[in-house]
């Protein structure tokens, strides 16, 4: 499990130690290990440090001292460097051990923003140690006109590849919102703990690959603001069957998505929880939508039943329910069972306060903006788009349940609990029909699960997983190029098979 903290968590856990005098050695350390990603980088896209270009944009802070001392140990291997200082009192003893080690040195100005972005372009690196943990809103002037600089993620793998110093400047480290100009990197090396803006909203685009130097503040790190599952926690929540177990005992899903007019969604959360893993699918909807589901998934039980009636351990509702009364009843119905619930789509704005955390409510940013608003929570897409982080909790503590939004990041709050992020998704995932996938891998995940409610954010932590499952699947799929949602399934059973012989 990665967890991330907020800035004003980790400068916190860094006040003791800086009482204590340690502030030169912890930024030395800061300082190292941001010069030894740097420099794995360099080594991989040409070959070897010696002969390297580097551009150091250096703020007023520490953060520009961070870099600057990293840049003076690739100065020492042989490489070149310019420090591009963005204000007028940039740390006079790392700039004085840079210009020691041979850096030149510029100051930036409205002027010479356009040469300095040549200079960037024509370098192998650029170290963005502008602003850190103490940024306030976006870039100033003149720094902002750095803005438009792409790391080379976004240019194919074309010079220069852009290293974030702690976090990407203007960028805000508690809730990954950008209120301005800021920069985009292809490797974050974050310092202490990974920052929790680095794992949300616009931060989680900006940053790229995520990088964490120790420093010692763990002893001093308490509650985690956001956390990250890795492969161990997804494979300990999987319930592969044991010996004994019969369909029964292995768990049942109730599916209550699709309608006439959008029958294709059915097929898409049928054919996800199937691939899953499921002891059965029972299939509710409209007589043709449960002829279709026979067709192309013989092995669903379908009826045109209610909810009441049908024996399951969890329920899928919602997508492509779109209008039909049907369906949108059953959602209502099966938040109100006390079963673990996906709630999808349609029925989503069917939710509101006094649900419990086994509803897990899955929308998207614009979903999530007319729930919210129908809460009385008077907000725009925008604004939600802009900090996903505070409206994703938001919406789980007024309706009780939890909320997982979908996205580039995508974010699962348990209500007044802890908060997810899983980042492992593709945009080439953004289709049509790849969210009715989500809810049928969630919703057999949510079947077939034997451990209960246990501790808080239990449900917060399936759907987390499920998301990952979704993104890893989806990345499977692309491999560089357009997914389709009907192939998702079977990118699903690869990705579980290698959590299970792992
Ligand atoms: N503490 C430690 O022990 C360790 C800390 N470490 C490192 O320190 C970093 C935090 O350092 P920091 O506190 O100096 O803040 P930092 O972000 O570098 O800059 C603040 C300066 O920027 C200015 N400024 C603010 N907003 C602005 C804007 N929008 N546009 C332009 N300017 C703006 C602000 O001026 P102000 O606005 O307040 O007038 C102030 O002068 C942290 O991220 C990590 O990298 C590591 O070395 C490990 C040990
Ligand atoms: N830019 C993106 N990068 C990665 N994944 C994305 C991106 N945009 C959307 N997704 C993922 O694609 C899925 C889309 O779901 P949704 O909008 O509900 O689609 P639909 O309703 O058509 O099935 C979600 O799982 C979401 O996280
Ligand atoms: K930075």
């Amino acid at each position: 499990m990665i967890s991330a903290y907020s800035g004003t968590a980790v400068r916190a856990a860094e006040q003791p130690l800086l009482d204590a005098g340690a502030g030169p050695d912890l930024m030395q350390k800061a300082a190292y290990g941001l010069y030894h990603a740097a420099s794995g980088l360099l080594s991989s896209r040409r070959g070897r440090i010696y002969g390297s270009k580097t551009v150091v944009l250096a703020g007023a802070g520490n953060n520009g001292g961070d870099a600057l001392y990293a840049a003076s140990r690739l100065l020492a291997r042989g490489g070149s460097s310019t420090a591009v200082l963005t204000a007028a009192d940039v740390h006079p003893a790392a700039l004085a051990a840079f210009r020691r080690r041979g850096g030149k040195v510029l100051t930036l100005t409205e002027e010479n923003t356009g040469t300095v972005l040549e200079l960037c372009r024509a370098s192998d690196l650029v170290l963005d140690g502008i602003l850190g943990t103490g940024g306030k809103g976006g870039l100033r002037s003149p720094a902002a006109g750095l803005a438009v600089l792409e790391p080379a993620r976004l240019r194919r793998g074309e010079a220069p590849a852009v290293v974030a110093c702690d976090l990407p400047s203007g960028i805000n480290a508690d809730t990954g919102e950008a209120r301005g100009a800021y920069l985009r990197a292809d490797l974050t090396v974050t310092f202490g703990a990974p920052k929790a803006g680095l794992m949300a909203g616009p931060g989680a685009a900006a940053a790229g690959q995520i990088e964490c130097v120790d420093i010692g503040l763990s002893p001093q790190l308490r509650t985690a603001g956001i956390q990250r599952l890795e492969d161990a926690d997804i494979a300990d929540l999987l319930r592969p069957p044991a010996p004994g177990d019969h369909k029964y005992s292995r768990g049942v899903l109730g599916i209550a998505a699709g309608s006439t007019k959008y029958p294709g969604a059915a097929v898409l959360a049928t054919g996800a929880a199937l691939a899953t893993g499921v002891g059965m699918v029972r299939f509710l909807g409209p007589e043709p939508v449960c002829q279709l589901i026979n067709l192309l998934h013989p092995e669903a039980v379908c009826s045109q039943g209610g909810v009441a009636q049908a024996h399951v351990q969890a329920w899928a509702a919602g997508p492509g329910a779109g209008e039909d009364e049907g369906q949108l009843r059953r959602a209502v119905d099966a938040m109100a069972s006390g079963l673990p619930a996906v709630i999808d789509a349609d029925a989503i704005a069917a939710a509101g306060p006094g649900l419990g955390p086994q509803v897990i409510l899955t929308p998207h940013a614009g979903e999530l903006t007319a729930l919210l608003n129908s809460l009385g929570n008077r907000t725009d897409r925008a604004a939600v788009e802009g900090d996903p982080l505070s409206h994703v909790r938001h919406a789980a503590d007024l309706t009780g349940a939890t909320v997982l939004l979908k996205g580039w990041a995508t974010l699962v709050a348990a209500p007044g609990g802890p908060v997810y992020s899983q980042a492992e998704a593709t945009p080439w995932l953004a289709t049509a029909g790849s969210g009715d996938t989500l809810s049928g891998i969630l919703g057999a995940l949510l079947a077939t699960d034997t451990s209960g409610p246990g501790s808080p954010g239990h449900y917060a932590r399936l759907a987390a997983a499920a998301a990952s499952i979704h993104g890893r699947a989806g990345t499977l799929s692309a491999r560089g190029g357009p997914v389709e949602a009907s192939g998702l399934p079977a990118s699903v059973r690869r990705v579980l098979a290698g959590f299970l012989q792992d």
